[in-house]
């Protein structure tokens, strides 16, 4: 499980070790850390010593991390410069002059031939839009390693104001800044390597979440020796009309990809008819009804009267018995606040899914009709986005999972997730519908576990997995969403095996 932590929460832990004089430690620690990096970036390319490393310095502590970390690496035979990229040109002084002592030079350009470019403009100190120094070139094919977070990037929501360095791997101390984890930020970072320079007694909390390998191992185990199946979970689907069916296959082969006991479908004819052609060993029925451990609904399923009928038939069944809904696609836009008010007053567990405009479309109904002041929530939704998403989460009593490049699950009262496996190719119609399929299979199987883990976990969990889908669908070249289902299969036999 990896935890993050806003730039800010990183500066307020800092601040007892700077008190107490320890300041230049910290640095010396953060520095010898990024130059272990950078050293791996130098072997991987070729031999280290006679290579040369060049570092844009800005003029605050971000600099003096990158000015050490010259100055370290010239101790390993690596030619190092550092060109001044503030408006200033001032430079930390103790790493110049470490830099000076250890024989590195201060130039006014990169070389052009510099293997790997330190980028220590600016790190959690930034405020507001970057610039690039003028006539910045960066040598073509040398990798760019960010000291602490990519100048340009908002280490404390990964907004990106101005311009930015995008980075092939960001070296950050002390705690994994939660701007690296966000949208453009998380973009700008590349890989992110932590440095453990001694916060951890300091930092409370973290801000941001993000699950792993054993959490995915955790909610999608393999069956245990006697289940049958019932108790692997079983999915109720309200999903596909006449005019979408396809999503209601989406929906089944997603979820029995991702292991349980069972899934039943209500749909109308046309759409058993094509969901039992790719999947038979779906229970497709007319009516919501019958045993489920948890029910999905929305994908494909209209908007038109006999839509909102089954969406009402989940609520009294999932209110009857306390069962986790998720409702994603048309059941976001034909949910009613009555309706979402009621499964949670009999317990029933609520997930949305929307993509970011149906995000807006609910903080507009839902939100505004529960009392948030959707305009305002909405003006601070690109500052903030994880602000943004906990408080329609929060105001709405359900878990938000608000989907994109960083898909940001909210639990209310609960931890933030963060995933972000997933990559642009996951835009395509029907990707959507294939996760709602695999939350609502985390559910389903997790209602039927003692054991089970909270439940933001578990839908993150299911988020990764589906940009592990994507991204291992991605490898064979351009594809649907229907090849979803076979690379969850994959990713599930892969994460087992470990
Ligand atoms: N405080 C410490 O002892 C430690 C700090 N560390 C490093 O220190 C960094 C933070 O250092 P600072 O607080 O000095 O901040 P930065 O080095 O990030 O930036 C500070 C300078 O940049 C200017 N600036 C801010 N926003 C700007 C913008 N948009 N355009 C142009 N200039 C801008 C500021 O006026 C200031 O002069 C961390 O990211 C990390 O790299 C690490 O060495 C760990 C220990
Ligand atoms: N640029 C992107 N990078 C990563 N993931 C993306 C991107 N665009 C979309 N996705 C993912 O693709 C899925 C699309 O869902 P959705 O918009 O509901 O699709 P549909 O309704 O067509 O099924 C979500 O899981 C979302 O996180």
């Amino acid at each position: 499980m990896l935890r993050a932590h806003t730039g800010t929460a990183v500066r307020a832990a800092e601040q007892p070790l700077l008190e107490a004089g320890q300041g230049d430690a910290l640095m010396r620690r953060a520095a010898w850390g990024l130059a272990q990096h950078v050293l791996a970036e130098l072997r991987r390319r070729g031999p280290v010593a006679g290579s040369t490393v060049a570092a844009l310095v800005g003029s605050g502590n971000n600099g003096g991390d990158a000015l050490w970390a010259l100055s370290f690496l010239r101790r390993r035979g690596v030619h190092t410069v550092a060109v001044p990229a503030s408006r200033s040109r001032a430079l930390h002084d103790d790493g110049h002059a470490a830099l000076l002592a250890a024989g590195g030079q201060v130039v006014d350009q990169v070389p052009s031939g510099a293997a790997v470019v330190i980028d220590g403009i600016l790190g959690t100190g930034a405020r507001g839009a970057f610039e690039l120094p003028d006539g910045l070139v960066l040598p073509e094919g040398a990798t760019v390693v960010a000291c602490d977070v990519p100048s340009g990037v908002d280490a404390d929501t990964g907004q990106v104001l101005g311009e930015v360095i995008p980075a092939d791997v960001t070296v950050t101390f002390g705690a994994v800044k939660a701007g690296l984890l966000l949208g453009a930020g998380a973009q700008a970072a590349g890989r992110v390597e932590l440095v453990e320079i001694g916060l951890g007694p300091y930092l409370g909390a973290p801000d941001l979440l993000s699950v792993g390998e054993p959490e995915l191992r955790a909610a999608f185990a393999p069956p245990r020796w006697d289940d049958h199946k019932y108790s692997r979970g079983v999915l109720g689907a309200a999903a596909g009309s006449e005019q979408y069916p396809g999503a209601a296959v989406l929906v089944c082969r997603a979820a029995l990809a991702s292991g349980l006991g069972m899934v039943r479908l209500a749909a109308p004819e046309a759409v058993r008819q094509l969901v039992l052609g790719a999947a038979p060993e779906v229970v497709a029925q007319d009516q919501v009804g019958g045993k489920a451990t948890a029910w999905v609904c929305g994908p494909g399923l209209g908007e038109d009267e006999s839509a909102a009928d089954r969406l009402e038939a989940v609520v009294v069944l999932a209110a009857e018995q306390g069962l986790p809904v998720v409702l994603d696609a048309s059941a976001l836009s034909l949910v009613s606040l009555a309706q979402v008010r009621r499964l949670r007053a009999a317990g029933a567990v609520v997930v949305m899914t929307p993509h970011c405009g149906e995000l807006v479309a609910l903080a507009q109904r839902l939100g505004a009709e529960a009392g948030l002041d959707a305009g305002e929530w909405e003006s601070g939704l690109d500052e903030d986005p994880v602000g943004a998403v906990r408080e329609l989460a929060e105001t709405l009593d359900v878990v938000l999972v608000a989907k994109g490049p960083s898909t940001v699950i909210v639990e209310p009262g609960g931890t933030v997730f963060v995933q972000t496996e997933g990559g642009a190719e996951l835009a395509t119609g029907g990707t959507g519908d294939c996760l709602a399929g695999v939350i609502g299979a985390v559910l389903a199987r997790g209602a039927a576990d003692a054991e089970r883990p909270a439940v933001g976990m578990q839908v993150a969990a299911a988020v990764r997995l589906h940009g592990l889908a994507g991204r291992a669908a991605a490898a064979d070249g351009p594809f649907g969403a229907s090849a979803l289902p076979d690379q969850i299969r994959s990713v599930l036999a892969t994460a087992a095996a470990k």
